[in-house]
């Protein structure tokens, strides 16, 4: 089975349009974009299309690539304070000069609708999520929408981001999986990714999971976004080789992006819920 992440996300979007027009709420959604990185820009851009797509009003705040970090946390501030708006986000990854840490924890954790803040991490890795970050939080939409058990599985989790792979194992962990994280330093990964139920890739190497990593009629999610040999946006899975070994597998493009997208959406109208109950 191929899960169709794109489906699902429109189906969401269209889910999400009709609540918002009859919720009485006005939610307002503050993008930030330092510098001038293709796929960033790109990325922004489909944001602010979701946003009109399902009735979010969406701001844009543009910064030059040699932007300081205290400029930077300055136009956080800003959007902080500002009441009309209930979702922030910094588009990542921000220029190497930049402290990243820093500006992630001046986004007011009630506003953090990607849900990097220390304190909505904790929150999810004590079982008690508010804002779960977009891509693993649509991963889990989309296992739910293929009614797909984790309760009792094996999950192997390939990467340790603060994006992706630790909230991801987070999230398995609170759906009763049993949870392995790996990383660039473990010991024996074909063997751990062989032994995967559900196996969540995040490396970021192209088609460098192939047929013989992983085990017959597992679940495979494929959260890279690389290019292959003929510069075409492809995952970290060989899906060709792949998908016909395993019960459902997510394909690159329109598996994991767009529920990132329709992720961030249903964050903003959380966000804003939160702030009617104010
Ligand atoms: N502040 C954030 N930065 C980044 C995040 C994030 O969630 N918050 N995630 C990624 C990039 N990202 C959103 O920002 C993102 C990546 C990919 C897609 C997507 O829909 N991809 C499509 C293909 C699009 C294409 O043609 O290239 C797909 O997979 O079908 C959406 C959002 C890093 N930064
Ligand atoms: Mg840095």
């Amino acid at each position: 089975m191929i899960i169709n992440g794109k489906e699902i996300s429109e189906k969401r979007l269209a889910a999400l349009k009709e609540e918002i027009k009859t919720s009485g709420l006005n939610p307002c959604l503050a993008t930030v974009i330092v510098g001038e990185d293709p796929a960033s820009q790109m990325y922004v851009r489909m944001k602010h299309k979701a946003c009109e797509q399902v009735g979010i009003k969406s701001t844009g705040v543009v910064l030059p690539e040699n932007s300081t970090t205290k400029e930077i946390l300055a136009e956080v501030e800003k959007l902080n304070s500002d009441n009309l708006i209930h979702g922030i986000l910094v588009q990542l990854p921000l220029p190497k000069h930049v402290d990243t840490e820093a500006v992630i924890e001046a986004v007011s954790p009630e506003k953090d609708v990607d849900g990097f803040h220390p304190y909505n991490t904790g929150r999810l890795f004590s079982g008690m999520p508010e804002f779960v970050p977009c891509t693993p939080g649509g991963i889990m939409t989309l296992l739910k929408e293929y009614k797909i058990e984790t309760s009792g599985k094996k999950a192997v989790v390939v990467g340790r981001s603060v994006d992706v792979g630790r909230p991801m194992a987070a999230l398995l962990i609170n759906a009763d999986a049993t949870v392995t994280v790996c990383h660039s330093r473990t010991k024996n990964l074909e063997d751990e990714m062989k032994a995967a139920d559900i196996l969540i890739s995040a490396i970021g190497k192209a088609k460098f999971v192939t047929a013989e990593m992983v085990k017959s009629g597992a679940v495979v999610i494929d959260v890279g976004i690389n290019q292959d040999e003929n510069k075409r946006l492809c995952g970290d899975v060989d899906f060709e080789s792949v998908k016909d070994k395993v019960s459902a597998i997510t394909p690159v493009p329109g598996g994991v992006g767009p529920m990132t997208i329709a992720t961030l959406m249903e964050n903003t109208l959380k966000s804003a819920k939160m702030h009617a109950k104010l």
